[in-house]
């Protein structure tokens, strides 16, 4: 089997393993059928092959990734190809009446014929193909669809409907619509959420799920039949990765690398659980990871999508020689081992970890290991050619903040906040540090009366607690009831970026990667927003705030929209931030994602002069008559070539020549990858 030219760009394999496929059925006159195949996974496409081995299948276990030259020399045959950048849909799908050949181990099957998903996606002429594959387990399935759905967010969400079932012959067997081009009855999910998993195929008239009661070690009490009335679908179980003390009542406590089974997890960050004692309570969800996907998670190394730049920080922070992280490295799916050492003076060097042919895993070709965990304990104890052995990984990691304080809780009671030290002051008063409850560090926003409009901002921060990512302070909540009140948000401990750019410019000014990282990380809270069609109106290095190693994030985001103060509001008052503020902004003002994309350009701008002033001492006026005129801000003189044509695509003066922020995090990771070789 001869490996084509498009398979060579395409070596690295996000996932793998075999499948059912239902034939397509291009031809109307072949019958439909099922053949198992072979599906890869890449970072470019989704390949299946001819499946008569068995042998490859062994060697899938997470987080084992293979490189494709390997399969191909096992003489698979290609039977056919989608381009990920094509898909547009993918989503369950019920099957009702099929005979389905599965592979011949049936007897992890749960007596289930199978669970059904399917993938859309268009050819060149714009034609919509379906492909519909089925799984023997319904967890397989809904770890194929969270894969597939994380290579190709860039595509999905373009359709918004898609049906349930499949075309008949005659009718959609889900909504009976007569035509086969006719819209989908069903709304897509939300790409970032985790399919339903309920199994699908049905045998006969059995409607009532099976149940994989076996799979879950914890079953304190409970029979099936209990468990069948419950309606529990399967047990889900998750480890936690960080520990998490329970305080307010309902919450229950978390210890780190404790197994809990997940009762209710139908709200996006409060899921309730139980644990080994049988007791039950509410838990972060962004504190546990599902038992079956952990893979590296579980170990104290693995520091997941840390970049280059921080890991270097963090060790050379720790000081210690032989002190190492495990990072995603920039090209998806593969590993990079970074380890500082002293010899023969203080830095960071980093390795790939690699594989051979036979799959294993290698830092130095002479030892190879099954595993990475494995991989890593052996260089626990030779060097093996590293720089010296690996000896402890940073502790005392911070662990993420919560959505809110506790589950279904935003009103904080003001008494159960203790104030530290001020933190500084804005034009809406004073920030203090503060505990919550003796143990939650917190930034307290004692809101000056009269500044804000403040019943529609309580309101509003219900709904702002839930918005939650690594690179968007984190709003606990808010008192409401005692004026003045009290904005509480996750506590940063190195303040605004704005004087952190300032006070670290010596050290950061030669460090470009730094730089562009904080640029990146800024860009992923921001394309957050964009996701959840959030406008942020004030973006600029002083509303973002840094924490612990060296994580930026983005604070303050809609806030303004409840600011009373017109010299604050209006583009021509004195308080407007005119210097990072697009022309339909000074004209109409006229927000939408594509200003703050605007306004990120200028931050990026702040960022490379270490907090420069954009304009200078320009007086606003003078400001908008050189933005209306097309003058832009001018390069900074540490910054790349590549850097600057991103500034200055955010500053296209129509807001649709503007790309937006999902585009920018992809670009931005290009140039990083390109300029700094990871
Ligand atoms: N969550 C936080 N953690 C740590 N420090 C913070 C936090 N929030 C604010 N601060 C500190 O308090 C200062 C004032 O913050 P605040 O958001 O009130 O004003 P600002 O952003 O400087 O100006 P503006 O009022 O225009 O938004 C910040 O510069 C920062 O140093
Ligand atoms: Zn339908």
């Amino acid at each position: 089997m001869m490996a084509n030219k498009d398979d060579l760009d395409d070596c690295d394999i996000i996932k793998q393993g075999l499948m059912v496929k239902r034939s397509q059925n291009k031809k109307r006159f072949m019958p439909i059928n099922y053949k198992q195949r072979w599906f890869v996974l890449t970072t470019k496409n989704f390949i299946y092959y001819e499946s008569e081995s068995e042998e490859i299948i062994e060697r899938s276990s997470l987080p084992c990734l293979h490189n494709i030259h390997q399969l191909l020399n096992r003489r698979k045959k290609e039977r056919g190809r989608i381009k990920l950048s094509s898909i547009t849909v993918i989503e369950t799908a019920t099957i009702t009446s099929s005979p389905i050949i599965l592979s011949q181990d049936t007897t992890n099957n749960d007596g289930e014929n199978g669970y059904a998903f399917q993938i859309s996606y268009s050819d060149g002429n714009e034609q919509q193909y379906t492909l519909y594959l089925i799984t023997q387990k319904v967890q397989e399935r809904s770890d194929w669809i969270r894969t597939l759905r994380a290579v190709c967010t860039d595509n999905l969400g373009k359709n918004e409907k898609y049906h349930a079932s499949i075309w008949g012959g005659k009718k959609w067997q889900c909504c009976r619509a007569p035509t086969r081009i006719a819209e989908g009855c069903e709304p897509c999910s939300e790409w970032n959420k985790s399919p339903p998993d309920s199994p699908i195929i049905k045998n006969g008239d059995n409607n009532s799920p099976i149940l994989a009661l076996t799979a879950s070690p914890i079953m304190p009490g409970g029979t099936p039949t209990a468990k069948l009335k419950d309606q529990v679908p399967r047990i889900k179980v998750v480890t936690a990765l960080y520990p998490f003390k329970a305080i307010e009542p309902g919450d229950l406590t978390l210890v780190k690398g404790g197994e809990y089974e997940v009762i209710d997890d139908s709200q996006d960050h409060w899921w309730k659980v139980r644990d080994e004692h049988g007791a039950i309570g509410y838990i972060p969800s962004n504190y546990v990871k599902e038992k079956e996907f952990l893979g590296l998670q579980k170990y104290e190394w693995y520091v997941g999508d840390m970049s280059r730049q921080r890991a270097e920080s963090l060790l050379k922070q720790e000081d210690k020689e032989g002190c190492f992280v495990v990072r995603n490295s920039s090209t998806k799916g593969l590993y990079t081992l970074s380890l500082f050492t002293k010899v023969p003076h203080s830095h960071v060097k980093h390795y790939h970890i690699k594989q051979n042919s036979r799959g294993d895993f290698f830092l130095s070709e002479k030892h190879c290991c099954s595993t990475i965990p494995e991989l890593i304990n052996y260089h626990r104890h030779n060097s093996g050619g590293l720089a010296s052995r690996l000896k402890a990984s940073p502790c005392d990691r911070p662990v993420p903040a919560t959505a809110g304080l506790s589950h279904d809780k935003w009103e904080i009671d003001p008494a159960e906040l203790m104030l530290l030290e001020e933190l500084g002051s804005g034009q809406f008063g004073v920030v203090r540090h503060g505990k919550w409850k003796g143990s939650i560090d917190t930034a307290v926003k004692m809101m000056k009366e009269g500044t804000m409009s403040e019943d529609d901002f309580i309101e509003e921060a219900k709904v702002m607690t839930k918005l939650q990512h690594q690179n968007l302070v984190q709003l606990y909540g808010v008192c409401s009831k005692h004026r003045p009140i009290y904005i509480v948000t996750e506590y940063m401990r190195h303040g605004s970026l704005l004087n952190y750019l300032r006070r670290h410019e010596n050290s950061l000014g030669g460090n470009n990667g730094l730089l562009l990282d904080m640029c990146i990380q800024v860009c992923k809270g921001m394309a957050y927003l964009e996701r959840h069609n959030y406008i942020h109106r004030d973006l600029a290095a002083r509303n973002c705030l840094v924490g612990s190693e060296n994580v930026v994030k983005v604070a303050d985001f809609g806030l303004a929209r409840y600011v009373l103060d017109d010299q604050y509001t209006s583009s021509g008052g004195t308080k407007f931030p005119i210097k990072w503020a697009p022309p339909e902004v000074l004209n109409y003002t006229r927000f939408s994602s594509k200003s703050d994309v605007w306004a990120y350009g200028v931050l990026m701008w702040e960022i490379f002069t270490c907090g420069k002033m954009p304009y200078g001492r320009l007086k606003n006026t003078e400001v908008v008559d050189r933005v209306q005129r097309g003058i832009i801000l001018e390069k900074p003189k540490m910054c790349f070539k590549e850097v600057y044509e991103v500034m200055r695509k955010c500053w296209s003066h129509c807001p649709e020549d503007r790309p937006s922020f999902r585009l920018l995090k992809d670009q931005l990771a290009v140039i990083s990858q390109g300029l700094l070789a990871d």
